[in-house]
């Protein structure tokens, strides 16, 4: 079999065939159940490098983060410049009591103000930007990585914790870079030079000032690193909720059903309940935090502005230095408390960048190997399970199909039966490689299905499913599905085909209406036609029918099987059905019990054989178990 090889891609990620199968069904399981959300978490000394996520979405657009970078030093320059402009204006302007001298002091100071006002805005526009560029990619990063998991992680995995990872942290690292590490490197930048120039101005008051910096500084790390754990709880129960919600909407016909509201109203509101009290004590902390820096900064100032009075009466400082003295005091205390409330957002950022991080780190547990194996051309169709055992991950015992061995061949059809539990959808999502056995192999004409791209290989399979799926778009994109060039002509065609047409052409707008979110307008048995038309229009290779037809009434249930009927024809076909009239005409029908196959052969010589097929047939048509025997 020849083979394709490939630099990047899953050598990159070091998995390589059957190699990514998971090592034991039960460590796979406890790797993915030891968490509540089913993603591992990191360890926590890497809380804040997790921040280094970042980096690479910013880096196809450093030159305006330089830009921004430069925006943000010209603003706080002119910023610090402002406490000599007000010093001129009031020691050479007011004092010298000379208009002129007044004039051009102003107007100088006229002139910072401006170039202050373009520099702040400018950083606002470059850095508000970037924050909305990242995030969009960030959120295309993250949801491109979910499309490459394999089924089984999302079996554990809670739906709501992933959209809020997707929704409300990606906005978190949104605002960090839109705005917090802006301000952050802002406030950073007028601590220290308001400070330089406060030493600049006044030596004495500085030292002052300089006193009560760690003062500022130490309550400020004790609540920071308390609010850093706190908002990790929040952002956690705010998940709960959304998990709730998305469960009880989905399921609101249940919940209405069985007079559940009551409970569920309940259950919502303890959950609420639960994220206001972790929130309460993450804004105790906070305003602690505030109270904190806000007494001791602006303390600290009321106490400079009195020694500061009194050197300006004694004739040791001009009052034009005072006020930049103040100024400078000013801005170094909300810088500070500015700064403290940025180290805030940090944290949750990087609480939101771990989240993330996790998610990201999730390995996708089928991937295409580096050198994957091609698969002949034309397909021809031949299958083979050669004594194929398979544990579901979640739920190791009982196995769910154990030493299966069957060969389909080119356009046979071929009926898996048997009581529900058997494996036989199983078998269709092994074939699929939604998961990977633990041992056997399944060929594809001849090439292992293991060794190939799992791409290469679905695009030759077409799949209809026990619970189709409809998505919230017009009927005739959901025909068009697996085949999105197809013509209006050729949807028409597959949907006539599946017996779809009348129902399709009788919506308000016909193939153009909207079929609701999940396809809540249409049947079940409207639904299951609509997944066939679409398989019809895929025109595969290998045809799946999982229950294709098992919501259908019996008048569109003959059309529809005449239809599949012929589409089979040709083509290898893999039919699971509960009722048998449905797979009677099969080539040969496989009859399994707890993942094994317990016999094989047409209707008529498993009907005669009895069994399970005999005792199954006598149930379904009326015969008497003699007739069946
Ligand atoms: N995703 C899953 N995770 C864990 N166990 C599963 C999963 N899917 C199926 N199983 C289990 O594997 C076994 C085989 O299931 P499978 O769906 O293949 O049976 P089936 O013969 O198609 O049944 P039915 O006719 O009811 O659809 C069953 O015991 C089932 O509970």
């Amino acid at each position: 079999m020849r083979g394709v090889c490939r630099g990047g891609g899953a050598a990159a990620s070091g998995v390589s065939g059957r190699g990514h199968a998971p090592a034991s069904p039960s460590a796979f399981t406890c790797a993915i159940l030891g968490t509540r959300s089913g993603i591992p978490p990191l360890p926590s000394t890497s809380r804040i490098a997790s921040l280094a996520l970042l980096l690479p979405f910013l880096r196809p657009y450093r030159g305006r983060v330089v830009l921004a970078g430069l925006a943000l030093l010209v603003a706080a320059g002119l910023m610090l410049s402002l406490g000599q402009g007000l010093r001129h204006l009031i020691d050479a302007g007011f004092a010298s009591a000379s208009a002129e001298r007044l004039d051009s002091a102003a107007l100088a100071m006229f002139g910072l103000v401006a170039g202050l006002g373009v520099a702040s805005c400018s950083r606002y526009w470059l850095v508000t930007w970037l924050g909305e560029r990242v995030a969009a990619d960030l959120r295309r990063r993250v949801f491109d990585h979910l499309l490459s998991l394999s089924p089984a992680w999302f079996e554990t995995a809670r739906t709501g914790d992933i959209l809020s990872r997707l929704s409300a942290d990606v906005a978190l690292l949104q605002a960090l870079i839109g705005a917090a590490v802006s301000q952050g490197l802002r406030n950073a930048l007028m601590l220290v030079g308001a400070f330089a120039m406060l030493l600049v101005t006044s030596l004495k008051l500085a030292g002052l000032v300089a006193v009560v910096v760690p003062l500022v500084v130490l309550p400020l790390v004790v609540f920071g690193r308390r609010e850093k754990r706190l908002s990790r709880t929040v952002q956690e129960r705010v998940a709960d909720l959304g998990v709730t919600a998305e469960e009880v909407i989905h399921g609101l016909r249940t919940v209405q059903a069985f007079t559940r509201e009551p409970e569920e109203r309940r259950r919502y509101a303890a959950q609420a309940e639960a994220s206001v009290v972790a929130a309460q004590r993450r804004i105790g902390s906070r305003a602690m935090l505030i109270l904190a820096v806000i007494l001791l900064g602006f303390g600290a100032i009321t106490f400079a502005l009195w020694v500061g009075g009194r050197d300006v009466l004694a004739g040791r400082m001009s009052g034009g230095e005072l006020s930049a003295f103040v100024l400078y005091a000013v801005l170094m205390a909300s810088s500070g408390a500015q700064l403290s409330e940025v180290w805030g957002e940090i944290q949750r950022a990087a609480g939101a960048a771990e989240r993330l991080v996790e998610l990201l780190r999730v390995h996708p547990g089928i991937t295409a190997p580096a050198c994957p194996t091609l698969l002949p051309a034309p397909t021809r169709g031949r299958i083979r399970f050669e004594d194929v055992s398979f544990r579901y991950p979640t739920r190791p015992e009982p196995p769910a199909l154990e030493g299966f061995s069957l060969t389909v061949e080119p356009g046979e059809t071929v009926a898996l039966v048997g009581p529900s539990g058997a494996g036989k959808t199983t078998v269709l999502q092994l074939l699929l490689r939604f998961y990977d056995p633990q041992s056997g192999r399944i060929t594809l004409d001849g090439a292992d299905i293991a060794a190939v791209d799992p791409a290469a290989l679905r695009a030759r399979l077409g799949l209809v499913p026990q619970d189709p799926v409809i998505f919230t778009a017009s009927a005739a994109d959901n025909i068009r599905f697996g085949r999105p060039e197809a013509t209006e002509v050729e949807v028409v065609a597959a949907a006539r085909a599946a017996a779809a047409d009348g129902f399709l052409a009788a919506l308000p707008q016909g193939y153009a209406s909207f079929l609701g979110t999940k396809g809540v307008m249409l049947s079940g048995g409207q639904r299951q036609r609509v997944a066939i038309a679409r398989a019809i229009l895929r025109d595969p290779a290998v045809l799946l029918l999982d229950e294709a037809t098992s919501a259908l009434d019996a008048e569109s249930e003959q059309a529809v099987q005449q239809a599949l009927e012929r589409l089979a024809r040709g083509r290898t076909t893999l039919v699971v059905a509960h009722r048998l009239a449905t797979v009677r005409r099969a080539d040969r029908i496989v009859v399994m019990e707890a993942g094994r196959i317990v016999a094989i052969g047409t209707h008529e010589a498993l009907v005669r054989e009895g069994g399970l097929y005999g005792r199954l047939a006598a149930l379904q048509f009326g015969l008497s178990d003699a007739a069946a025997g």
